[in-house]
């Protein structure tokens, strides 16, 4: 059978902020039409990997391509097919959605007749349509990710990177985000995310890849991942590869203790 050509490539990536070392080799092929869940601890590099794919940290060592082109060399090709919705952004809070739609979508080019018609499409599904044309800053933190999510995607790119995407979503939100992403992904869109919610990676991924400490240490469905470590949930075999299972049980005594110490 003929190897499908990957639409991300990674290979050995590298990035260091100063004297640490942050990313230590990251090899990873993603295909057309995969979710792939990044997943792993705090501070383990998943934010910064996303970066580099997006083409706003150039400073790495490795290579990179996506659809073919080069991160570095073609990175204004590149950003025609991505969006990206980052983690912390700064949203313009003194810009309605309406105001903020139209400045991302003119970025990419689109007519502001088709970036209108598509906010208001998009933010009446995420039940925004009362404040379409209110200034963001008196927004919930779920309105603002709702405004984002939207800017991500606003001009239909075939490869989605988003991190962190339900950070502050109520229930429904998040069962409307996970819907959106499967269709996305049967409308042939290729999904790189990142998230802390087990059991939304789960269910959504195609395939879960662990990242510890800048390396990648687990990398497959997730029937795959439980069958290697033993593991009944995700969280499981998180805790297993990435050294939680052991220490949280011990952590925790040691913070009541500190907590009462004089
Ligand atoms: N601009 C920066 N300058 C210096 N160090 C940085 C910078 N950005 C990230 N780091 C460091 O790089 C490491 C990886 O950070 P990164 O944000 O990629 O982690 P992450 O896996 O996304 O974590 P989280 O789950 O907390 O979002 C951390 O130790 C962090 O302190």
């Amino acid at each position: 059978m003929q190897e499908l050509t990957p639409v991300i490539s990674i290979r050995n990536l590298q990035k260091s902020y100063g004297d640490q070392q942050v990313l230590k080799g990251i090899d990873l092929d993603i295909h057309q039409g995969e979710i792939i869940g990044y997943i792993g601890p705090n501070g383990a590099g998943k934010s910064t990997t996303l970066k580099i794919l997006i083409g706003i940290l150039g400073d790495f060592s490795g290579e990179v391509s996506i659809l073919g082109y080069d991160v570095k060399k073609d990175a204004m090709e590149v950003k025609k097919h991505i969006g990206y919705v980052p983690e912390n952004a700064m949203l313009y809070e003194v810009l309605t959605p309406m105001e903020y739609l139209l400045f991302i979508g003119r970025l990419y080019q689109l007519e502001d007749a088709q970036i209108e018609k598509r906010a208001k499409e998009l933010l009446s599904l995420f039940g925004l349509s009362d404040v379409i044309d209110s200034r963001m800053s008196t927004f919930s933190k779920g309105m603002r990710q709702k405004v984002l999510l939207i800017s991500g995607m606003i001009h239909n790119p075939d490869i989605i990177f988003l991190d962190e995407p339900l950070s502050g979503l109520d229930a429904n939100a998040v069962i409307l985000v996970k819907e959106i992403l499967a269709k996305l992904k049967k409308a042939g869109k290729t999904i790189l995310y990142s998230s802390h919610i087990m059991d939304v990676v789960e269910k959504l991924s195609d395939r879960i890849v662990i990242i510890n400490k800048g390396q990648i240490v687990a990398n497959g469905t997730f029937e795959e991942l439980k069958a290697q470590d033993s593991m009944s949930s995700l969280e499981g075999v998180f805790g297993s590869l990435t050294g939680g299972n052991h220490e949280n049980q011990a952590r925790a005594d040691e913070f009541i203790q500190a907590l009462s110490s004089l």
